[in-house]
């Protein structure tokens, strides 16, 4: 272990025991190949006319992989490069300025944001091996000023990535629309909603005993992950643990538990986990885009007969939420800051 009182926590030799999961929590294939089986949807072709009655080729692509994974992969997606790595590099500046003695453990009454580090979250006395900054943004212009403004050029930043965000998430959420038979639009109360969560994964002494985030589903309507080329997200697939590859420029996109309900479960909603490395350091913008606070959450009655009935009640978002814990020791304190934004 380095003796230099200014390290940073994750900066060791070995890994500290409070941070080593049980046998059964482990990760096997850390160092397995990226599964090719992921699909990954060109997003340039649906700019191309197609003939009248017949779907866009990305409508059937993007409606297939939701049901057979619930997770895919866009590319052309039409989201300038630069906003993003801008992005990515004020996340960077953010996390590298953030030193043990700043993490909060809760989100300050005044401040729109929570910053968590390492030793924030637990599993069975188990810590995980990231940090993370989450905040709402949605109205934007009503909680830009409420997140981070070191560094200085944070909130324009965030919020010009966001802006971007939003545009490609009902691209994707209007072609899930028509794949499902569901009238144009059908989504708009339920993704009116936000929710911006960045994670730091440092490089790790020993990634065989660690996990950066727990197996888990999202519990938004659909989740856009920028993850910068980098690996370590793991899907489930067939009971397996599959590798997400590392496309440069592309984001990740998978369905939500909200959608799998809306859906009437012919979406997936998929248990996904990060694994760390033991020479890379990932970084990640997931954003879950969700349905405000009161809005009601059921199978569309179009997809619901007699063969295939209803498999969800009804349900207000913020009941589910809270209902799930959908975030974990920090559900009140999210839902506060969610519900008062809205
Ligand atoms: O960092 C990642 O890639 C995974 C993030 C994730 O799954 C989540 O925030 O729900
Ligand atoms: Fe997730």
């Amino acid at each position: 272990m380095k003796e230099d009182k200014d390290s940073r926590w994750f900066e060791l030799e070995r890994v500290p025991k409070d941070y080593i999961f049980s046998k059964e929590y482990r990760p096997q294939n850390v160092d397995s190949p990226a599964c090719n089986s992921i699909p990954v949807i060109d997003l340039a072709i649906t700019t191309k006319p197609v003939n009248i009655g017949h779907s866009q080729p990305a409508v059937e692509e993007i409606f297939k992989a939701s049901q057979d994974f619930g997770f895919f992969q866009v590319i052309n997606h039409g989201i300038p490069e630069k906003k993003v790595t801008d992005a990515m590099d004020v996340l960077k500046e953010f996390f590298d300025m953030q030193s043990k003695e700043t993490a909060t453990g809760g989100i300050p009454r005044k401040r729109g944001y929570i910053y968590t580090s390492s030793t924030d979250f637990m599993k069975d006395g188990v810590y995980l091996w990231r940090e993370n900054i989450k905040h709402p943004c949605h109205p934007l212009e009503e909680c830009v000023h409420l997140w981070p403004d070191q560094p200085t050029r944070y909130q324009e930043v965030i919020a010009a990535y966001l802006v971007e965000i939003q545009k490609l998430s009902s691209r994707i959420l209007d072609m899930i629309c028509e794949g499902l038979g569901l009238k144009q639009g059908y989504f708009k109360d339920t993704s009116e909603v936000q929710l911006l969560s960045s994670n730091f994964y440092p490089p790790c002494p020993d990634p065989t005993l660690t996990l950066g985030i727990l197996p888990h589903y999202d519990p938004s309507l659909i989740t856009l992950l920028y993850q910068g080329g980098s690996t370590g997200l793991q899907v489930m697939k067939d009971g397996q643990w599959v590798n997400v590859g590392a496309i440069p420029n592309a984001f990740v996109v998978n369905i939500g538990n909200q959608l799998e309900i809306i859906s009437n479960r012919k979406l997936k909603s998929v248990k996904h986990r990060v694994v760390t490395s033991a020479n890379e350091t990932r970084r990640s913008i997931a954003t879950f885009v969700n349905p405000s606070p009161d809005c009601i959450i059921e199978p569309a009655k179009i997809l619901v007969n007699e063969l295939e009935p209803s498999v969800y009640t009804a349900s207000q978002y913020k009941d589910y939420v809270q209902r799930n814990k959908a975030f974990g020791d920090y559900t009140t304190a999210i839902q506060s800051a969610l519900q008062s934004e809205s």
